[in-house]
């Protein structure tokens, strides 16, 4: 593949954005798209991928390049994914067979896998085996997956409307709802999206709003609804009928619940900003399911989100579970006698899920709860995000 100037200094100039101002990553990119309109598709995509890339492997590209410099660490990563260089004055001083050297000689994980040593150690000792390839897995390219908006068209006629227009997809055993871009693509452009006839949702997620089980007519709270990815999949699944309370506590996140919900076809959302445990006591006793997707390290979906290894610290993910744990105990008496409750997070670490769920359980308002079943989903497995999954009943 031929290099071009002005994409390479896009992609330099981006890493140097987010690697010295802190910035994130998808941000960063969008930002530079959006001030190059001249570039083509292949060039949006060049830069995109490339900049994801390098922050996957910002480690292990650092003990391989000769130099600090931004050129000579993008020269590294390009030869890393066994490209030539061309002959430029910035890559000057960078020696292929010197790069190739320098990574036969590592065999330490956590830089070949690259992240941060108190991650590899954190993992081994919660999944013990199972980290290796687990680790390995999540420093893979995500697939891009839809899920079908089955209040207005059918998987297979998107299928058909999607092949029409050159989109390629196929569906996923096991995942009803879903379609799997055949390749990578600026899918949010095809007027399909902007008809609401599917969201972007990777497959593991999906099986969240599958676990609660509803029905029409239901009362459901989605308690940390976000931008309202799950509430517009449990929309769909109720056929649009009974109600649902998308809660959360950042407004703007509300806001973006109730556009992409009008772009649905959703009439049955209703978002509610929680200002404090009055918002959450005064609807005690009163759904028939209650979602709880609460905020996690965000460890499972490492594929799509590379610098959450840079961003997290063991600080940070133990800060994360003292709050999942305040959820789950407060939030729970939402559930009517007789409902469910559904724990989620997008984590692969037991300390995030089966443990906060045994925590809870053995704990004084987790005694009018049982735990029905719950499904760890590990990446290497499922081929798709790492999550975790608890549904109990309210007794
Ligand atoms: C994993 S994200 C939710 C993603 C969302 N359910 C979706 O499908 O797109 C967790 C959400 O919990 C929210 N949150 C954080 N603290 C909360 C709290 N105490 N109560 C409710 N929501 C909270 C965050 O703002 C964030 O939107």
């Amino acid at each position: 593949m031929k290099l071009f100037p002005n994409t390479v200094r896009g992609v330099v100039s981006a890493i140097d954005e987010i690697f010295n101002n802190n910035r994130y990553a998808d941000k960063v990119i969008e930002k530079t798209l959006r001030s190059n309109p001249k570039w083509g598709a292949r060039d949006r995509g060049f830069v995109a991928e490339s900049v994801y890339e390098m922050v996957r492997w910002w480690r292990l590209i650092e003990a391989v390049s000769p130099s600090k410099d931004h050129y000579h660490r993008f020269g590294t990563y390009w030869l890393l994914q066994g490209n030539k260089l061309p002959d430029w004055r910035e890559f000057k001083g960078l020696d292929p067979s010197e790069v190739k050297s320098k990574l036969n000689k590592i065999q330490q994980r956590s830089v070949l896998q690259s992240i941060p040593d108190w991650l590899d150690e954190m993992g081994a000792s919660q999944l013990g085996e199972k980290w290796d390839r687990e680790i390995d897995t999540l420093n893979q390219t995500a697939s891009v997956v839809l899920r079908v908006n089955t209040l207005k068209t059918s998987r297979e006629d998107l299928m058909n409307r999607l092949a029409a227009d050159g989109v390629d997809t196929y569906a996923p055993k096991g995942y009803k709802d879903a379609l799997v871009l055949a390749e990578r693509q600026n899918i949010f452009k095809n007027p399909a999206f902007k008809e609401g006839m599917y969201e972007i949702q990777d497959a593991s997620s999906q099986l969240v709003a599958a676990a609660l089980e509803v029905e029409p007519g239901m009362r459901v709270i989605d308690a940390c609804a976000g931008a309202g990815g799950k509430s517009l999949h449990l929309a769909a699944l109720m056929e649009n009928k009974g109600r649902i309370l998308s809660m959360d506590v950042e407004a703007w996140k509300l806001t973006n619940t109730k556009l992409r919900a009008r772009r649905n076809g959703v009439s049955i959302i209703e978002t509610r900003l929680i200002e404090g445990n009055k918002t959450i006591k005064r609807l005690k006793d009163s759904a028939d399911r209650v979602l709880l997707d609460v905020p996690c390290s965000g460890l499972g979906v490492l594929k799509r989100n590379p610098d959450t290894k840079w961003k997290l610290s063991p600080e940070s993910i133990e800060k994360v579970q003292v709050m999942q744990q305040e959820i789950i105990q407060d939030y729970a008496s939402m559930v009517k006698p007789g409902g469910l409750l559904v724990y989620a997070t997008c984590s692969i670490l037991p300390k995030e899920n089966q443990d906060q769920v045994s925590k809870f359980l053995a704990s004084e308002k987790g005694q009018e709860f049982e735990l029905l079943e719950d499904q760890k989903v590990l990446a290497q497995e499922s081929g798709f995000d790492g999550f975790y999954i608890a549904k109990m009943k309210r007794k």
